[in-house]
């Protein structure tokens, strides 16, 4: 009987429709695609979330597309996506099919915590590679040196490693904040004769992020790296900024021809390190880099990239381009979130009067010594005098909160790796997300006033507590794990965590101890391009009216400031 159903006389005349109606079969077959993967996937999402067994993958998120899974809307609209599939399943985690990758969002910020630091089960290795070709550009010819670093990212590297302790991926940071801090008020005190910034009147800026971000880019570059890397490539710092605002293409694994100038600008960037590189390669020996070298010079700057370049050097395999992809990650790490952040920061200071008020003795005791006046130009910090006020970092962890969004993610090494009753694929991708951790109901209940500062808004005191020892407040995080973690967690938490701590807290005081300011339209709207991609900027101008307060001549003219 099943015979005669299928055969070929009964299928005939089917055939020979179809062939008749090519276009319009086509047509139903690519919507059937779709419409059957949905269907399939569903199913397999139904009978995840009936699975109650421990050691269970989590429930499927169903997709449309076959083979590329949910990879497109993850790309594209990074913050629906998410948004989307969190109401979806709630504290629920969801697998998620990325292309060829099998990816798991963590929903839950108490599992965030052991997650992050389990270092040692669980790595951000394999994306750290993807990361590196795609966004830094580093050739294909060095990549076999970060899929080759077996040794983990833990102070102590895995049996069977052979990478020596100072050859491996990753590395500290010291001694820097203070460089940061003192060439930035030297970038502030400069007087443009031609700015009308500079003239002593009230000025509207159409853009204060570009004003503010640019000046203390210059100052970080110049702290880090030394004077000669601008210095060697005019129009860095705005080459640099257009890379950072291209990020949103690159990462979308655009080809060249379709982001032509994303991918240029981040050429021009590293063709400008690789000459940095080799004008201090013929300056100063990079081998000097131990105990008793100088913990700055100013053909390197910081020693910090001297370790870089031995190590790079030392690997074998890292041509000068690839030397110059290595540095530009770093260069991108310490300033890509540290100085939109710094930027929001004063943004939220600078938005409310009173809250400006309230920090206005401890940002003037800053800067040191006491009672300085204008003969002292530049002006120098106290930066512990910033760091150590309860109610500036409060600010600080607030805006961070607000403003970072980017995914933790991780990837089980060490055979598959259980979560409560979930387990973990080796090889898939654990993603954790800071909008979730940042804005989780039941994680922040204590840190929302009884419900009258939501999450959504911005309240400076969030941070906050009760000091039972002298009946004042205190900031603290406690209570907070997995829920406040911009900087990621255990082994692997931003190394330069205490440096974007100082620079976006002693902006304020820098900023504040130079020039007055108004925001013209209130706190601008942040650009959802970068969701998921680390600090957002501001998706709009910010148009300020500013006032230079110190280095006018009493005519109003600009006076040239001295350099100490
Ligand atoms: C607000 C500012 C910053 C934020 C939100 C931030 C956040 C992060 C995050 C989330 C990671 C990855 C951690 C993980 O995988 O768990 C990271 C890594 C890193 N950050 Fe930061 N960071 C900031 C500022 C800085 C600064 C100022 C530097 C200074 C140089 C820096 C240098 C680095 C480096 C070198 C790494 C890679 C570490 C490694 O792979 O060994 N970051 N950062």
């Amino acid at each position: 009987m099943a015979a005669r159903i299928f055969d070929e006389h009964t299928l005939a005349p089917w055939l020979e429709a179809a062939r008749q109606h090519w276009k319009l079969s086509a047509g139903v077959g690519l919507l059937l695609v779709p419409i059957l993967t949905f269907t399939i996937t569903t199913v397999i999402s139904w009978i995840g979330w009936a699975n109650n067994r421990d050691g269970r993958e989590p429930p499927l998120n169903p997709y449309w597309i076959p083979f590329l899974g949910n990879w497109g809307s993850f790309l594209l609209a990074r913050k629906s996506f998410v948004h989307r599939l969190y109401r979806r399943v709630g504290d629920v985690p969801a697998t998620i099919k990325l292309g060829p990758a099998k990816a798991y969002l963590l929903t839950r910020p108490d599992t965030y915590g052991p997650l992050l630091r389990d270092t040692k089960s669980c790595t951000n290795k394999a994306f750290a590679v993807i990361i590196m070709e795609q966004m830094f550009g580093m050739p294909k010819s060095a990549m076999h040196i970060y899929r080759n670093d077996k040794s983990g990212v833990g102070a102590i590297p895995f049996p069977g490693s052979t990478i020596p302790a100072h050859l491996r991926v990753g590395d500290s940071l010291r001694h820097l904040s203070s460089q940061v801090v003192k060439h930035l008020s030297d970038e502030l005190a400069k007087i443009d004769p031609n700015d009308p910034v500079d003239s002593g009147e009230w000025v509207d800026i159409p853009d204060f992020f570009t004003w503010w971000t640019h000046r203390y880019f210059a100052a970080t570059i110049t702290a880090l790296c030394g004077p000669h890397l601008i210095a060697l490539n005019q129009g860095f710092v705005a080459d640099f900024w257009d890379y950072l605002n291209s990020w949103p293409s690159i990462s979308k694994f655009y080809p060249r021809i379709f982001a032509p100038k994303a991918y240029g600008a981040r050429q021009r960037i590293l063709d400008g390190i690789k000459r940095w590189h080799a004008h201090a390669r013929q300056h100063s020996d990079y081998r000097n880099n131990g105990a008793d070298a100088p913990a700055w010079d100013e053909y390197w700057g910081s020693v910090w990239f001297k370790v870089r370049q031995r190590w790079g050097q030392d690997t074998g395999g890292m041509n000068d381009d690839a030397l110059a992809s290595e540095d530009l990650f770093v260069l991108t790490a310490a300033t890509a979130n540290a100085l939109p952040m710094a930027f929001w920061n004063l943004i939220e200071v600078y938005n409310d009067p009173a809250l400006l008020a309230r920090i206005q003795t401890e940002l003037s005791n800053a800067i040191v010594p006491p009672g300085t006046n204008e003969d002292k130009l530049p002006y120098r910090f106290d930066i512990n005098t910033i760091t150590s006020s309860p109610l500036l970092q409060s600010v600080y962890a607030e805006v961070l909160r607000m403003r970072v969004s980017l995914f933790h993610n991780r990837s089980p090494t060490q055979g598959d790796y259980s979560l409560g009753p979930y387990k973990f694929k080796q090889g898939g991708l654990v993603c954790v997300s800071t909008n979730i951790a940042s804005n989780h109901a039941h994680a922040w209940r204590d840190r929302v006033d009884g419900g009258q500062r939501p999450l959504d808004e911005f309240w400076a005191d969030r941070f906050l507590v009760p000091n039972p020892k002298d009946g004042t407040v205190k900031f603290s995080t406690d209570g907070l794990d997995g829920a406040w973690i911009p900087y990621g967690g255990g082994a692997l938490m931003c190394p330069g965590r205490h440096l974007a701590k100082q620079e976006m807290m002693s902006g304020v005081a820098i900023f504040d101890a130079y020039f007055e300011m108004k925001l013209l339209k209130g706190v601008p709207r942040m650009d959802d391009d970068v969701f998921g991609l680390g600090a957002q900027p501001p998706g709009e101008p910010v148009p300020v009216r500013m006032r230079r307060k110190v280095g006018i001549s009493p005519a109003g003219a600009a006076v040239a400031i001295k350099q100490s």
